[in-house]
């Protein structure tokens, strides 16, 4: 087979991998938690998958792994079917957005969204370009040059979002990001979010507690239980339909909310059942 034939096939096999897998992964911290037992999982490209669980089963490890900040102790995860080390290519990025804003409180929002852009070396017509598209995905572009502390709490999200996605990432993992905003907001930046994800090639995993966040925005639904981490559900949220006010109040919404409501109160009792027996 010639170099190219051999480039193309590779190519091909990566295209269908999935975007991200987890192999039989286990997490064991320093301190003996077992934070995650046997996890398999396949996401792929263009899911849009909320973790949903307790808290301390092991979704923030699990997005930890995805992101390459924490190893399994056992098993793999995959990365477009190859490992860390293949992460960063234009077709193979990612990004991650934690709960904090994490933003430089002495630096503009223009200046924070092109951090990651000035760390790359890209050029810097490209980064202008990116810097002021990204802020006008988020509704910041007439906020690009105050400081954080001068923006509210879901304002300041915003422009944790519009750095995230000034890489142009094909991956966006989210650690519980509107945990902390008030409920309005949060469902304006939820409708957003879903919004973002419709219009581009974009794979997102998103950390929640909440079913009705977890609803309303995912594709797929993955429930874990704790003590030890594991995934004992995976719901396809299954409304092709707009998602927006009407269908938060729609009977679909209300059942897929049961169904999830169901497996959270069996993930709490398996969890407890656990952790009886320490
Ligand atoms: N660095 C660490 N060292 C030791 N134990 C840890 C560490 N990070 C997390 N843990 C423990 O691992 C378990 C899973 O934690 P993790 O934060 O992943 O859960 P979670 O589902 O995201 O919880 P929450 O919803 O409360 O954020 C918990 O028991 C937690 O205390």
């Amino acid at each position: 087979m010639s170099q190219a034939a051999a480039w193309e096939q590779q190519s091909a096999a990566a295209a269908a991998a999935p975007v991200l897998s987890a192999q039989r992964v286990e997490k064991t911290y320093r301190n003996g938690t077992h934070a995650l037992d046997e996890v398999r999982l396949d996401i792929g490209r263009g899911e849009f998958v909320s973790l949903l669980g307790p808290s301390g089963c092991g979704k923030s490890t699990l997005l930890k792994m995805f992101a390459g900040l924490e190893e399994p102790s056992h098993g793999h995860i995959r990365w477009w079917g190859g490992n860390l080390a293949t992460v960063g290519t234009p077709e193979r990025t990612l990004a991650m957005v934690f709960q904090e804003a994490t933003l430089m409180p002495w630096a503009t929002v223009e200046q924070n969204v092109r951090l990651p852009l000035d760390l790359r070396h890209v050029p810097r017509a490209q980064a202008d370009a990116r810097v002021a598209a990204s802020l006008k995905r988020v509704g910041l572009e007439s906020f690009h040059a105050v400081l954080p502390r001068e923006l509210s709490g879901g304002m300041q999200m915003r422009a944790s979002i519009a750095r995230a996605l000034a890489t142009s990432p094909n991956l966006l993992l989210m650690d519980e990001p509107f945990g902390a905003l008030d409920e309005f907001t949060r469902n304006k930046l939820d409708a957003d979010l879903r919004d973002i994800w419709s219009r581009q090639d974009l794979t997102v995993v998103f950390v929640t507690h909440s079913i009705y966040e977890a609803v309303f925005l995912s594709s797929r639904v993955i429930v874990m239980a704790a003590r030890p981490g594991r995934v004992i559900a995976d719901v396809a949220i299954d409304a092709p339909g707009p998602r927006d006010e009407a269908f938060r109040m729609s009977a679909p919404f209300m059942q897929y909310c049961k169904t999830l409501s169901d497996y959270l109160t069996l993930a709490n009792q398996q969890g407890d059942g656990h952790e009886a027996q320490h």
